[in-house]
């Protein structure tokens, strides 16, 4: 069943066409990779998903309802440097904040959003650190704790922009798991990622998006080197190629 259908979507930031004729459709249990060059829309992409960015034409529906109605129960995990690690809270506090738009502004957190909350630090491992100022934490402590404030809303859609940037391999591994048993009960992921080889090895079906798409399907069916190239706007680049393991 179809979670996130994307239908033509055109976006305009600054007077400039970024996105043109973008189509999507996220199903329950999938992993979608959105790959591409710098600049290609990847993070305009998910900011109109989330209504953070009004489309110019097209249609998105999330569970067949509009961005502006569901806003605020889609789980989104931002870039880390987007985040305010110096504000003074700690971890549990920060991943309450994920909540807020269940709990409503000035109002206390109840028993559910507690144990949502305890739950998410969970399944990310971070129970131990509940207390620890966030300002002190790790790169890979970090992520973990955005992942568990996305989590803390037990959503049925979860857009993740570059979770692996930055990390090690342990911590890659962490995540990856945590990914694939969050699909196995149901939930729709789509992710920005640079690792192409992680992406390949990852998800289900990757979604090459240079302005539109360029290509859309499972890894082992993206094999033609034209296509990523197409993709990435460049002629040739064996360093690309080499990195997706399809020799030219
Ligand atoms: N507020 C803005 N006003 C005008 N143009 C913008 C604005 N924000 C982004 N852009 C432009 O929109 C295009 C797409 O940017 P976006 O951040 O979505 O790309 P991206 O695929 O996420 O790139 P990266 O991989 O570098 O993160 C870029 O050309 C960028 O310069």
């Amino acid at each position: 069943m179809s979670v996130l259908s994307v239908q033509g979507v055109a976006v305009e930031l600054g007077g400039r066409q970024v996105l043109h004729d973008v189509d999507l459709r996220v199903t329950e249990s999938e992993h979608v990779g959105l790959i591409g060059p710098n600049g290609a829309g990847k993070t305009t992409l998910l900011r109109a998903l989330l209504g953070l960015l009004p489309i110019r034409s097209g249609s998105i529906t999330i569970d067949g309802r509009t961005p502006a109605q569901v806003r605020g129960t889609i789980g989104y995990v931002p870039q880390r440097h987007e985040f305010v690690w110096d504000y003074p809270v700690d971890v549990g506090t920060a991943v309450m904040t994920g909540r807020t738009h269940h709990i409503g502004w000035l109002r206390r957190p109840g028993r559910a959003d507690r144990s949502a909350v305890a739950e998410a630090l969970e399944r990310v491992d971070l129970t131990d650190l509940v207390r620890r100022p966030i300002g002190e934490l790790s790169g890979g402590q970090r992520q973990r704790v955005l992942v568990a404030r996305a989590l803390a809303l037990r959503p049925r859609l979860l857009l993740l922009d570059e979770p692996f940037t930055g990390l090690d391999v342990p911590t890659q591994e962490i995540l990856t798991q945590l990914f694939r048993s969050l699909t196995a009960e149901g939930t729709a992921i789509l992710m920005t990622t640079h690792d192409l080889p992680a992406a390949a090895e990852t998800c289900s079906r990757l979604c090459l998006l240079n302005e539109t798409v360029v290509a859309d399907g499972p890894p082992d069916e993206l094999r033609d080197p034209a296509v990523w190239l197409r993709a990435f706007g460049v002629a040739r680049s064996e360093q690309l190629l080499h990195s997706l393991g399809v020799a030219r």
